[in-house]
């Protein structure tokens, strides 16, 4: 998701009617919107809980990982296509002490794949493209997209679940 040449004040207001979109498209197209008496409350507690950390499952060696990597002096930083809501997603989960920038593309104006919110992340932690690493679960967003700027794009294809 990205709104290109927004103004940063409107942002947060058009992550949410895109998310109020999806879902009213998803429950249009399997004919449940007449369930709802008042969709538009049912969307904003939808919304408001995933920006807890209670919908959100961390995997069993994610913590375990980001502590290694932090103990190797690795700088690391989140790219993501998610929305505002991250920063206290990261936060409510404990996550947010391990990265040392989080580039989220609403804010950037441009998603992965686009070379842009690549070349946006490398600049807050003023590395070159070949020096820095782009570990991802979209071959084509996370992976594609990486290794178009020259990162090193690696694939994490995780067959399982998290464990709730
Ligand atoms: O699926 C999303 O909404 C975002 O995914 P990402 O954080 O890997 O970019």
């Amino acid at each position: 998701m990205a709104f290109p040449g927004l103004d940063p004040i409107e942002v947060p207001g058009q992550e949410y009617a895109w998310w109020r979109q999806i879902a009213q498209q998803t429950f249009a197209a399997v004919d449940q919107l007449a369930q709802f008496a008042d969709f538009e409350a049912f969307f904003a507690d939808l919304y408001t809980y995933f920006a807890t950390a209670e919908p959100w499952v961390v995997y069993a060696d994610t913590r375990s990982s980001l502590e290694r990597w932090r103990s190797l002096g690795i700088e690391l930083g989140v790219l993501s296509n998610f929305d505002s809501r991250l920063y206290g997603v990261l936060q409510a989960l404990q996550l947010d002490a391990f990265f040392q920038s989080v580039t989220i593309s609403t804010e950037v104006g441009a998603a992965k794949p686009s070379p842009a919110i690549f070349h946006a992340a490398l600049r807050k932690h003023g590395y070159a493209a070949a020096d820095a690493w782009h570990v991802g679960d979209s071959r084509r967003e996370d992976v594609a997209g990486a290794k178009a700027v020259g990162l090193r794009g690696i694939w994490l294809m995780r067959s399982q679940p998290a464990a709730a």
